[in-house]
Formats: C-alpha cells, sequence, structure tokens
C-alpha cells in the first residue's frame, strides 16, 4: 500500500468558477436595461401592497391616513415660519412685532406638535404592518413550495431560483414594506413644501430638483450594481455553503473525518470564497466611484441654488423675510428629497428581488398540478402503464422507456433489475408522483394526469429507500400520513409498531412516542440506519393505503426484523397492490409476479419459477446470490431465515 505523500492532495481548481456557464439567470439581469429594471418597481411596489392590504388593512390606512396628516403639517409649519419672520423683520418696537408674530408662533407649535404625533402614528402602524407582511409571504411561498409537482425539485435551476427568493426576496418584501411607507411619507411632505417652496418663488423648485438629480442617478445604479453582484454570487455561495454543511452536520461529520476530507472541503471553500471576495472589492470600487461623481454633481446643484437665492435676494426680487423661509424650505424640499430618493432607491433595489420573488411564484404556479376537481378511482382494482417512458429533467437519456404493466389488487410485484434500472422511478411513476413523459399511467381505467394529485397520494403509502429522518417526536414520524385516524388507547399505532419492529425502537427511547427524534434540539434522540427504517415501514403501515410502495424496506434492517416486515406484508397483501422492490432476490421468490428491468425496460414478467427457467438476466442474478450463501456453512440465508435455492 503507498503511503499518501504530505500535501499531495491538491484539489483541481474550480473551472466552472472561472467560467461561469452557470450563470445563466445572472446575465439576463446584467444584460437588462435600467428602464426595464425600473419597469420591475411598479409590479413590485403591488406585490407588497396587495400583501400588506392582505395582512393587515386597517394598519395600512392608519399608517398612509398619518403620513397624508403629516406632509400637510410640515407645509403649514413653513407657512408659518414665514408668518413668523415676516412679522419680525417690519420695523416697530421688538415687543409690538413679538405679539404680531404670536398668532403664527401658535400655529407651527401646533404644527410641530401634530407632525410628532403623526409621525409616531406612521411608526406604529409600520411596525405592526412588517412582521405582517414578511409571515404572509413566508407563508404563500410555503404553501407554493408544498404544491409543486416533485419532478421540479430535479431541476437544475429550481434550487437557484428558490435560494434566491428565500433569502433575498424574503429580506425584500420587508425592507420594501418599511421604504414603501417612506417613499409615501417623503413624497407628501415633497408635495407639500414643494408647493410652499414654489409659492414663494417660482425659480426655486427646478434649481431645488437639479440638485437631487446626480445623487439619484448614483443611487440607483449603486442598486444595481448591487443586485448583479448578489446574482452572479448566488451559485457560488449555495456552493459554499453546501461545503459548510458537509462539515456542519452530524450525517456527514464521520465520513469527513473517515477519509480525512478537511483539508480538501476548506481548500474548495477557500476557492469559493476568493471567488466571492474578488467579486465584493471589484463592487466596492465601482460604488466608491458612483457615488463620488453624484456627490461631485450634487454638490454644485446645490451651490447653484443658494446663488440663485442670493440673487433673488440681491436683485430685491424677494424680501429678506420671504428668502429666509425659503432657506428653511431648501432645507425641508432636500430633506424630504433624500427621503424619497433613498427610500426609492432601497425599493428600486430590493424590487429585483421581489421580482425574482413574482417570477418563482409564477413558475410554482406553472409547475404547480392544475385542479381538476376530478379524483381518483379510490382503491383501485386495476393499475396498468401504457407505453409509459419518463426522462427527468436536463437527463439526456430516459429512465423508463417504452412500460407496459398491469397490477391487479390483491397482487405483490417484485421490481427488480441493476442499480440504476429505473425501478425506483417506475414505482414513483406508478404512485402517481411523476407524470410519464409519454404513455399513461391508468387506475381502473382513469388517466392519473386528469385527476387531482392529493387524490392520488390519499391512495398511496411508501417505505422510501432512503426514508426522511423527520425531526419530529416518535408518534408524529409514525402517524403524520393519516394524523387524524381516531385511535383511542393508541391501539392502531401499538399494531403497527408490532408488525414493523418499531415497538422495540419506541422501548428504548426516553419518552416513549413523545421522543423527540434529533439531537438537534434539547432531550432529543438520534436512530440507527435500522431503527429509522422500522419506523418508515411503520408509517407505511399506519397509512394503511390501497397501493403500498415498498422500495428496499429492509436495506437496513436485521434478519429478525426484516422477517417481521415481511410476515407483515404478507398480511397486508390481501385485498390491497403492494409494489416491492429489493435486491435480496430470495425476499422476492413468493411474490406473485417478478419484472426484471434493464436500462429502464421491461424484460421480462413472470414467477420466480418461470424467470428462472426462462431468463438468464434474472437466473445469473439469483444464483450470483445464491451462490455466496451456499458458500456459508451453515447453509441458512441471512434473508430473514429463508433458505436460498
Ligand atoms: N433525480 C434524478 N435526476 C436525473 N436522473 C436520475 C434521477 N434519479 C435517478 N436518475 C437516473 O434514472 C435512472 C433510473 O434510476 P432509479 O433510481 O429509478 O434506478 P433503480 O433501479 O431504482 O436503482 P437502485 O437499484 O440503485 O436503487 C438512473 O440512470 C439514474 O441515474
Amino acid at each position: 500500500m503507498t503511503k499518501p505523500r504530505a500535501g499531495a492532495r491538491r484539489a483541481e481548481p474550480l473551472a466552472e468558477l472561472s467560467a461561469p456557464s452557470w450563470f445563466g439567470h445572472a446575465d439576463e439581469v446584467i444584460g437588462a436595461s435600467l428602464g426595464k429594471l425600473l419597469r420591475s418597481l411598479p409590479a413590485a411596489m403591488a406585490m407588497v401592497g396587495r400583501t400588506a392590504w392582505r395582512a393587515d388593512r386597517r394598519a395600512v390606512l392608519l399608517g398612509f391616513g398619518a403620513q397624508v396628516v403629516s406632509g400637510l403639517v410640515t407645509a403649514l409649519g413653513l407657512l408659518a415660519v414665514t408668518g413668523v419672520l415676516t412679522s419680525l423683520f417690519v420695523a416697530g418696537p421688538t415687543p409690538d412685532r413679538l405679539s404680531a408674530a404670536a398668532p403664527s408662533l401658535a400655529v407651527l407649535a401646533a404644527a410641530y406638535a401634530l407632525r410628532g404625533v403623526a409621525d409616531t402614528a406612521v411608526s406604529a402602524a409600520t411596525m405592526r404592518l412588517r412582521p405582517k407582511v414578511r409571515h404572509q409571504v413566508e407563508r404563500d411561498l410555503a404553501e407554493a413550495i408544498s404544491r409543486i409537482d416533485l419532478v421540479t425539485f430535479d431541476e437544475p435551476d429550481f434550487h437557484d431560483d428558490l435560494a434566491r427568493s428565500r433569502h433575498g426576496g424574503m429580506d425584500a418584501v420587508d425592507t420594501a414594506t418599511l421604504q414603501a411607507v417612506a417613499v409615501v411619507g417623503g413624497l407628501v411632505s415633497l408635495a407639500s413644501t414643494a408647493a410652499t417652496a414654489a409659492l414663494l418663488h417660482p425659480l426655486l423648485l427646478p434649481v431645488l430638483l437639479l440638485s437631487v438629480v446626480p445623487e439619484t442617478w448614483a443611487t440607483v445604479r449603486t442598486a444595481r450594481l448591487e443586485y448583479e453582484f448578489v446574482a452572479t454570487m448566488i451559485e457560488t455561495r449555495r456552493r459554499r455553503s453546501l461545503i459548510t454543511d458537509l462539515l456542519a452536520y452530524k450525517e456527514s461529520a464521520a465520513e469527513v473525518r473517515v477519509f480525512g476530507a478537511q483539508p480538501f472541503l476548506l481548500d474548495q471553500h477557500d476557492r469559493h470564497s476568493r471567488v466571492m471576495e474578488r467579486a465584493q472589492i471589484e463592487l466596492g470600487a465601482k460604488e466608491t466611484r458612483v457615488a463620488l461623481a453624484g456627490r461631485a454633481l450634487s454638490g454644485l446643484g446645490i451651490t447653484l441654488a443658494y446663488v440663485t437665492l442670493g440673487w433673488l435676494l440681491y436683485t430685491g426680487a424677494t424680501p429678506l423675510a420671504v428668502a429666509g423661509a425659503a432657506l428653511l424650505a431648501i432645507r425641508t424640499v432636500r430633506a424630504s428629497l433624500t427621503q424619497v430618493v433613498l427610500a426609492a432607491n432601497r425599493l428600486f433595489e430590493k424590487s429585483l428581488y421581489i421580482s425574482d420573488l413574482l417570477a418563482f411564484f409564477a413558475r410554482a404556479r406553472r409547475r404547480t398540478p392544475e385542479v381538476t376537481g376530478r379524483s381518483a378511482p379510490v382503491d383501485p382494482e386495476v393499475v396498468s402503464l401504457r407505453g409509459v417512458s419518463f426522462t427527468y429533467p436536463g437527463a439526456s437519456r430516459s429512465a423508463l422507456a417504452d412500460i407496459d404493466l398491469t397490477i391487479r389488487r390483491g397482487e405483490v410485484v417484485a421490481l427488480v433489475g441493476e442499480n440504476g434500472s429505473g425501478k425506483s422511478t417506475l414505482a414513483k411513476v406508478l404512485a402517481g408522483l411523476y407524470q410519464p413523459t409519454a404513455g399513461a399511467v391508468c387506475w381502473d381505467g382513469v388517466d392519473l394526469s386528469t385527476v387531482d394529485r392529493g387524490s392520488v397520494a390519499d391512495n398511496v403509502a411508501a417505505v422510501m429507500q432512503e426514508p426522511t429522518r423527520w425531526p419530529l417526536t416518535a408518534r408524529y414520524a409514525v402517524t403524520l400520513g393519516r394524523p387524524d385516524r381516531p385511535d383511542p388507547g393508541d391501539r392502531y399505532l401499538d399494531q403497527v409498531a408490532r408488525d414493523s419492529g418499531a415497538d422495540a425502537v419506541v422501548d428504548t427511547l426516553s419518552d416513549g412516542w413523545d421522543s423527540l427524534l434529533t439531537t438537534r434540539f434539547r432531550n432529543g434522540h438520534d436512530l440507527s440506519g435500522g431503527q429509522w427504517q422500522r419506523l418508515s415501514v411503520a408509517r407505511a403501515l399506519y397509512r394503511d393505503a390501497p397501493i403500498l410502495i415498498c422500495d428496499e424496506p429492509t436495506a437496513a434492517l436485521d434478519a429478525r426484523a426484516e422477517a417481521a416486515v415481511y410476515e407483515s406484508l404478507r398480511t397486508l397483501q390481501s385485498g390491497r397492490t403492494v409494489v416491492l422492490i429489493t435486491h435480496r432476490l430470495a425476499s422476492v421468490r413468493h411474490a406473485d409476479r417478478i419484472v426484471v428491468m434493464h436500462h429502464g425496460r421491461v424484460l421480462q414478467v413472470g414467477t420466480h419459477t418461470e424467470l428462472m427457467a426462462s431468463n438468464p438476466h434474472y437466473a445469473d442474478l439469483y444464483n450470483l446470490q445464491a451462490d455466496s450463501y451456499r458458500d456459508d456453512p451453515a447453509g441458512e440465508s441471512a434473508l430473514g431465515g429463508q433458505t436460498v435455492a
């Protein structure tokens, strides 16, 4: 055995990081015109508005009403200031001038007080609205995902789109709610103050607006740069977090250590980080240049505004008191404009993410099976496949090709064949989880593509090849397929636990059925692979469905548990359709029919005896396994104590 040289484990560079062929969506974004991006704003705003309205109408009305009040009293305050200054600047004794200014001063004080109340009401409404809007969108997203066709999860760009929507999109909705309120408030205040400024002198307004245009350009440009960065980096970020997950999760922690994979993973982590670092530094430099240009031009604009005011005073076109109020107006208009520009900028930036979210919702709708209102036959007598083919999204070869098969109620049909021959895919197509790309799956003659998926699923229970390790209590992990089943005294639960061997698992748990099955929380438990499999068999039995799919149901079970499972499958068999997938051919000898699969096609269908006599492929596979047991001096198979051959 050769000893690995120190430092020999150098990972190859990740070629795809320098050749960004998978930046597909980001390229579209980067290539989009500013106009196109700006057009995303109304749709995003409408989405936030609709969601806010659904989430809490009263808060929306209170928030916007208070904004209007706040804007109006700001203008009123400005007019009061003009009144105060006019009274103070006239000739005469100071006490007289002060008394003349008193009414305007009172209006000013009232305006400030009212504005304080209105602004507080706006904050209160916003604070109420923000979490509600976020939760509403999170709920909408979770619901949309839950309805998506299973095959969509195999589409290459689905997970990128989902990640962008879940992370960028959610935060965007949250921020957008806040900014939408700020934009409206700023606009109301701007409109009323600008109208007042225009009243003081019409020239002031265009000059003021001119001073804000460069800043607007700079902020919009910066927002776009940042979005481009996030969009181009999303896959790198996801890949990097995948590596962190491998290091962080218990499921992979042991293999990482056994194979000494830490240096490799850390190296991959660094490579991804370096790509992101370079892009981020480049982004920073671009943003600095844009901000500099914006500020320089904006400074010129402000200078121009003050020069204009000075010129108006110098030529006597404006009295001193009005010029004083105009100075205040300039400050207020600029403050309002800055508020609007900043908030609109953030909104604009967020609207790009919200359009991702909207695109995801649209994709989810397209990928959600249509609700037809028609139901699949309950407890079908005949399940038939006619010319069924199936190709996974993006795959170059079909996983199933031209399959014809009929299964009757009460039959146990075993699917056998080499790895990758299409057994699991066929089982999922049979169960209506995948729609065939050609041909049809019919239950009692009803094409499953014409009925609601929920009604199909209602008839199916499955023991999956890699059962989900549900991080719930043991009770929920078994009963979640029929949570509403009345089961006084847990009689049925205990029965399926005995049939699957799950009773022995639950007996070892400190809180029995109420034990939490994850060690990520306090007092949680973890189970062995075989113990999880026992629970998955119990779950399938508890669901008590007419069609039972068992995909390698006993692969992780010890001999005794395996024998118990097959015994209970035999009991269950009557009145049900059982599809059994296993590589242990001794276990399929007693199946009513055995379907031999090869490269996605059905080679032959028959009983064990028929196939041994006529199908050399099956006979070879069987004898290969049988031979390994014949070498066993005890002559006993480990498969549930059944003697092979
Ligand atoms: N999600 C997927 N995306 C693309 N191809 C897939 C996907 N799942 C399976 N395949 C391919 O489809 C073919 C059939 O796979 P399937 O899982 O049905 O085989 P199997 O007979 O159940 O294999 P095994 O005995 O290893 O469980 C294989 O070539 C496999 O690579």
